[in-house]
């Protein structure tokens, strides 16, 4: 990266990462392969790896607790991988991200009132997408 962002920095955007990522691609002359199908394989790719840490585990409590500080940072590291290919996509579609995710939660709202929340036992959610 370029130095951009600081570990712990509370004040990262999808902007800046959008940013960073453009950067990245730029300085290695890597823009020729950052096309929308490459970047969305590369993206359910690193959905996979992220996967395969959780794989045949079993369900895990919530926080990790009685997992090891080299696993959860394996988890940081696989979460950024997908972070970074979804709004490197998102840019090479021409999509603002922070605009649409924005919207989508809207959407969510109105499409599951929470009023609604405690009318079936399937924790609110009213129906499958
Ligand atoms: N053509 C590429 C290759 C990598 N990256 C960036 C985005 C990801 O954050 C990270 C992915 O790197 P790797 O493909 O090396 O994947 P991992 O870091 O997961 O390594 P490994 O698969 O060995 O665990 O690097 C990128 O932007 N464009």
């Amino acid at each position: 990266m370029t130095g951009g962002i600081e570990e712990g920095d509370q004040s990262v955007s999808l902007d800046l990462l959008k940013q960073e990522m453009a950067n990245f691609a730029k300085e290695r002359d890597w823009d020729q392969f950052h096309s929308p199908r490459n970047l969305l394989l590369a993206l359910v790719g690193e959905v996979g790896e992220l996967s395969e840490i959780f794989q045949w585990k079993g369900e895990v409590p919530k926080g990790l607790p009685d997992w090891k500080e080299e696993e959860k940072v394996h988890v940081g590291e696989e979460l950024s991988d997908v972070l970074l290919y979804l709004v490197r996509l998102s840019d090479i579609c021409g999509i603002d991200l922070g605009k649409a995710v924005l919207r989508k939660v809207e959407l969510n709202a109105i499409k599951y009132p929470a009023s609604k929340k405690n009318l079936n036992s399937n924790n609110g959610i009213a129906g499958s997408n």
